[in-house]
């Protein structure tokens, strides 16, 4: 047991030049699998620290794995108690974490604060690129927080759901966070906890409160959510509710305040949702936070590609997804939004119980493990840790399972050449942009066929990288920006290694050769590899001209 556990935790060596054909799974295929990349010289230590912020993780990877074992999926994890000390913020920075969520709906904002610049610290000095996501708590229906007891409710025994407020605990009773909980619900409707860890009938209304029957026993756990059903169908709720409240604004405010890079939002119902913030942050300066829609109920779903094509990303939810739709769908509208995700370059993470049973055990079930897998091979751009890092005894082996799993699939992608069946529809419609938008797509094209060992992208905005990432190529693509806030919202595009330079400059001839020489001096590109590089960059915004190019160069 302990040795299949070890393998599975030991980062698979990657060959360091694509795969351009698909070969199949022979033993000799698996055996070079397993086959040691060669190790590339280490920086020059004597010359001063360049002006390239390269993240010190990625060059460490490139160093030990070269190009081609460079992670592509971007990891996201939760912080929370068991993971928010500098010490243990920073081992998952160096497992490969590039983007830390705040979940608002726990601790406090000093708590999130004190987090956020920890993050920021450690990105300092230690040359990590981590960024920071909030996650709006939203307007759901759930338990009043019992602390961190649970209840078991028997099969057969009366329950009263209430809003009254108070104090403890009262027998059989409930408080429920939300006034109009019980507004639209009608005796004889279900109403299921957590998606099904128990289930009530409703007996009887009393003013506001629902008295209800016990009829699948189960746990009541602290902020346990609560749906209605009636005839198979969701009972609609909150639907008078705003998807912000104030408390939720008032966390925006933090974050806009502490600098973070996404907001997540909960439980959007439609693009105007995300529309509205999205001014509003404009309008506060702060348009460069990128706004991710999480997509978690049946709302949503109905809204889908309005919601994605206004987002800056996407987080399927499959927590709240699976107490809002049954559990049996949620694997097809995964691979439903992924799809529309990458067709609509948006960045799309995959979230929920990826790995939940390493809350509690250092290795996951072999059912989780094929779950990870799934979404790497469905190219989600991010996989995203809960309560597996926030609570959990094993934050950084869970994390090291998702690395090592990403890694993995990803090179079994890359031999079966499965980036060849995606379909890239036409985004663009102006033509500047339908020649940005073709310039990608024959880029990868081009990098794909002459087994290139890198893709350099220069960008103001990361648009550009997207555009390549949208292709899936099999080198990496580093994305060379003069904005930091850029450089952090390229953390969620798949294969996508942002990196940051003091400014572009108006002569493109100059910033290929500058950021050449400078990756070149650190060690990371070496006199023999063959970079595809991209330009597309108004050189000024006094005389727009724009720039653009693509290029393949030898190393000399
Ligand atoms: N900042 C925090 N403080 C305390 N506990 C947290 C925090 N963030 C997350 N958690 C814990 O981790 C669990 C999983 O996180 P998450 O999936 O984000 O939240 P939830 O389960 O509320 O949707 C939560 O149920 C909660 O117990
Ligand atoms: C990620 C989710 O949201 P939260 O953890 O905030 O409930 C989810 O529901 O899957
Ligand atoms: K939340
Ligand atoms: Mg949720």
């Amino acid at each position: 047991m302990a040795s299949i556990a070890g393998s599975l935790l030991s980062p698979p060596p990657l060959p360091t030049k694509p795969h351009l054909t698909a070969p199949k799974l022979s033993t000799q295929t698996l055996r070079t699998k397993f086959k040691p990349s060669p190790i590339r010289s280490s920086a020059q230590s004597t010359s001063p620290p360049p002006p390239l912020a390269f993240d010190s993780v990625s060059e460490s990877e490139l160093r030990r794995k070269g190009f081609m074992g460079l992670r592509k999926t971007k990891l996201v994890c939760t912080v929370g108690p068991a993971c928010s000390s500098g010490a243990a913020l920073e081992r998952l920075a160096e497992g490969g974490m590039t983007v830390a969520r705040l979940n608002m709906c726990h601790g406090t904002r000093e708590w999130h604060r004190g987090v956020i610049r920890e993050v920021k610290r450690l990105n300092r000095e230690k040359g990590f690129c981590v960024s920071v996501m909030i996650d709006t708590e939203g307007n759901q229906t759930h338990m009043v927080d019992l602390g961190d007891s649970s209840i078991r409710a028997e099969d057969g025994s009366i329950w009263t759901f209430t809003t009254e407020k108070f104090e403890g605990c009262r027998p059989f009773t409930i408080q429920v966070n939300f006034g109009g909980f019980s507004e639209g619900v009608m005796m004889g409707d279900e109403l299921v906890i957590d998606g099904g860890m128990a289930t009530f009938e409703v007996v009887d209304k009393i003013g506001n409160d629902l008295c209800c029957k016990c009829i699948d026993p189960g746990l009541l756990l602290p902020r346990a959510k609560l749906s209605f059903w009636r005839n198979g169908e969701l009972v609609g709720q909150n639907s008078g509710l705003p998807t912000l409240s104030k408390k939720d604004w008032d966390d925006i405010e933090f974050g806009i305040s502490e600098g973070v890079d996404f907001i997540a939002v909960s439980f959007i119902k439609d693009a105007n949702d995300i529309k509205h913030l999205k001014s509003y942050l404009s309008e506060r300066s702060a348009g460069l936070i990128r706004v991710l829609a999480k997509i978690e109920s049946m709302e949503s779903l109905e809204n889908l590609n309005d919601i994605i094509e206004a987002s800056d990303g996407v987080m399927v939810a499959r927590g709240d997804l699976g107490v809002h739709v049954p559990l049996e769908q949620i694997p097809l509208i995964q691979e439903e939004i992924t799809h529309i995700c990458r067709q609509l370059n948006k960045p799309v993470i995959v979230a929920s119980q990826l790995l939940e049973s390493m809350i509690e055990y250092p290795i996951p079930t072999r059912a989780e493990v094929a779950d990870v897998s799934e979404a790497v091979r469905q190219y989600a751009d991010a996989l995203m840790l809960s309560g597996e890092s926030a609570v959990g005894s094993n934050a950084e082996k869970a994390l090291s399972v998702l690395r090592v799993a990403s890694g993995r699939m990803e090179l079994w992608s890359r031999e079966e050449n499965r980036q060849c069946f995606l379909s890239q529809p036409q985004l663009a419609k102006s033509l500047p942009d339908r020649i940005s938008e073709k310039i990608c797509d024959c880029a990868v094209h081009m990098a794909n066929n002459l087994g290139v060992d890198a893709i350099f992208v220069y960008t103001t905005h990361g648009h550009m990288a997207s555009l390549l990432s949208r292709h899936r190529p099999n080198p990496p693509i580093f994305a060379f920006t003069d904005s930091s806030g850029s450089r952090n919202s390229m953390n969620l595009l798949w294969g996508v290694i942002p990196i940051e330079i003091p400014s572009l400059s108006e002569d493109m001839e100059a910033n290929i050769k500058g950021t050449i020489s400078l990756m070149k001096d650190r060690g990371s590109v070496r006199s023999g590899d063959v970079v595809l590089v991209v330009s597309d960059v108004s050189c000024s915004s006094a005389a727009p001209a724009v720039f653009q190019s693509i290029q393949v160069k030898n190393v000399a």
